[in-house]
């Protein structure tokens, strides 16, 4: 009988994957992977071991069917054979699970159970959640479809709290016929210890919650490193400052402050200021990034005695190159996940993390290096009719407009792709053991270039009107209305 488990959130307690969406899987016979172990009673590793084909493909033997019979070993998850373990009150991260016994490396220990939940419902009850406020996110991602949901009904597995220098980490198994996700050691781990692991946790909206794990190597945040915080947070460094132009709202209650001793030792680290409360190493620094920095700026075109174009190339070059880094490190970092903890999945999730967004250019943009930092990058946006009402001659004015076209249809085109394949990929970015299909990559790489080199045409063709072509005096230029007069005047030399 389920088991309601009083404590700072009411939960009812499992020991199996609740199904309510869907039924769970029959195992068809013909599915059913048999080992060819042979049960040893000299050799206790013979019975469905390190070297049993099945452990090899992380599946676990089915009962009735495995050749080492009752001796078999790999049947964890069935068995719910769970190492002991010990619910306790951490201090500012809500409830958190002890290790009861000594746990050697590589060792299952829990069953992250949960409902197991479409994709869909997902994004609808997390949703739901934030607005009830619940602060702790249990919703974690199951496979390319499905989530497993520990918020109203889990297993203990659900108190493991983050660390960003983790001693557990998640690992999905197929038992009979069911994908599941357990929480294994990475190392030895003394009674005593708390469990961890990484939640890799993606940040989509909603509030920003202070990792408060103490890791040497933490970031500050939960999901500081998911492209969605980065990208909202807007963090960049200059030699060892780092800054956030946002007013970040955190979940810090009074109830919460850290007090532990782990959290003292990484307090010290960080300067206390006159009041007394400590600066973490993301600080909220007004007015350094004004709104004024972050503006769209107009692509200046130097005349071509004062710029030339040897420069221009360049210059190009290295923006290219910092695209590329970026391009690189934003799939680095996506293809480097393994399961993610979900924040708050909002509809506008797609848009926020492609770049992509329908509708004016977005006023800020960041540039993730390598490093996984990033820094603020002003969008220069260049007003092609403008431009082409300026041009001399017809033919230049008409290819301007030409190219933006193409450059418009090719934005319009990634953007619907965009919301077609929006579920793959955002379910990919969180799960990296479930490929995107062939077919949807190569469709949005397709579209990616097509975008990239439309942009590319358009800007050179541009850059090389304006360095070479001859300018219409302004009154023979039909010309649109222009918010920064700076970019009129430059274009038409006054
Ligand atoms: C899966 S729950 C873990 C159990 C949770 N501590 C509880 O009391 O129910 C995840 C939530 O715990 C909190 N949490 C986990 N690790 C944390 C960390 N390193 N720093 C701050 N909060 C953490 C966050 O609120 C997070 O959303």
């Amino acid at each position: 009988m389920d088991q309601l488990i009083e404590g700072p959130s009411h939960y009812i307690h499992i020991e199996q994957n609740e199904f309510s969406y869907r039924k769970h899987k029959k195992q068809k016979e013909e599915d059913i992977a048999i080992c060819n172990c042979k049960f040893d009673a000299n050799d206790p590793d013979s019975a469905c071991g390190e070297r049993c084909l099945n452990v090899l493909t992380s599946t676990e033997c089915t009962p009735g069917f495995c050749p080492c019979g009752i001796n078999c070993k790999n049947q964890k998850f069935q068995k719910c054979a769970y190492a002991k373990l010990k619910l306790f009150k951490t201090e500012g991260r809500g409830w958190g699970l002890l290790a009861d016994e000594n746990i050697k490396a590589g060792r299952f220990i829990i069953e992250y159970c949960g409902e197991v939940i479409s994709w869909k419902e997902a994004r609808r009850r997390s949703q739901a959640y934030e607005t009830q406020g619940v602060k702790d996110a249990f919703i974690i991602s199951l496979n390319g479809y499905e989530s497993i949901d520990a918020t109203k009904k889990g297993s203990l597995a659900r108190f493991i709290n983050h660390s960003c220098q983790p001693n557990c980490e998640t690992r999905k198994w197929t038992v009979l016929g069911e994908l599941r996700v357990g929480i294994f050691s990475k190392q030895d781990i003394p009674v005593g210890t708390e469990l961890a692991y990484d939640y890799n946790f993606e940040w989509y909206g909603g509030a920003k919650v202070r990792c408060l794990c103490g890791a040497a190597c933490c970031p500050g945040f939960l999901g500081a490193k998911s492209r969605g915080f980065l990208e909202d947070t807007y963090l960049w460094e200059d030699n060892d400052d780092r800054y956030s132009v946002e007013n970040i709202p955190l979940y810090d209650s009074e109830e919460d402050e850290p007090t532990s001793k782990l959290l003292k030792t990484e307090h010290s680290k960080y300067e206390s200021n006159t009041n007394g409360k400590i600066e973490y190493p993301v600080a909220m620094i007004n007015g350094l990034a004004s709104e004024a920095h972050l503006e769209s700026t107009v692509l200046e075109i130097e005349p071509l005695d004062s710029c030339p174009m040897e420069n221009m190339v360049d210059d190009a070059k290295v923006e290219v190159g910092k695209e590329k880094k970026l391009y690189l490190q934003g799939t680095q970092q996506t293809f480097a996940q393994n399961n993610a903890m979900i924040s708050r999945i909002r509809s506008n999730t797609a848009c926020r993390n492609y770049h992509i967004e329908p509708g004016p250019v977005t006023k800020r943009r960041s540039q993730h290096h390598p490093n996984g930092k990033s820094k603020n990058l002003a969008k220069k946006h260049v007003d092609a009719k403008l431009v082409a009402q300026l041009l001399g001659p017809k033919e230049a004015r008409e290819e301007v407009l030409n190219y933006e076209e193409v450059k418009n249809q090719a934005n319009t085109e990634l953007d619907s792709l965009y919301n077609e394949i929006r579920p793959a990929i955002e379910e990919h970015e969180r799960d990296s053991q479930d490929s995107v299909a062939t077919s949807v990559a190569e469709k949005w790489i397709e579209a990616c270039c097509f975008k990239l080199k439309a942009e590319f045409d358009l800007y050179s063709s541009i850059i090389k009107h304006a360095t070479c072509t001859p300018r219409r005096p302004r009154e023979m230029a039909q010309i649109p209305e222009v918010e920064n007069d700076d970019e009129l005047k430059y274009l038409t030399n006054q």
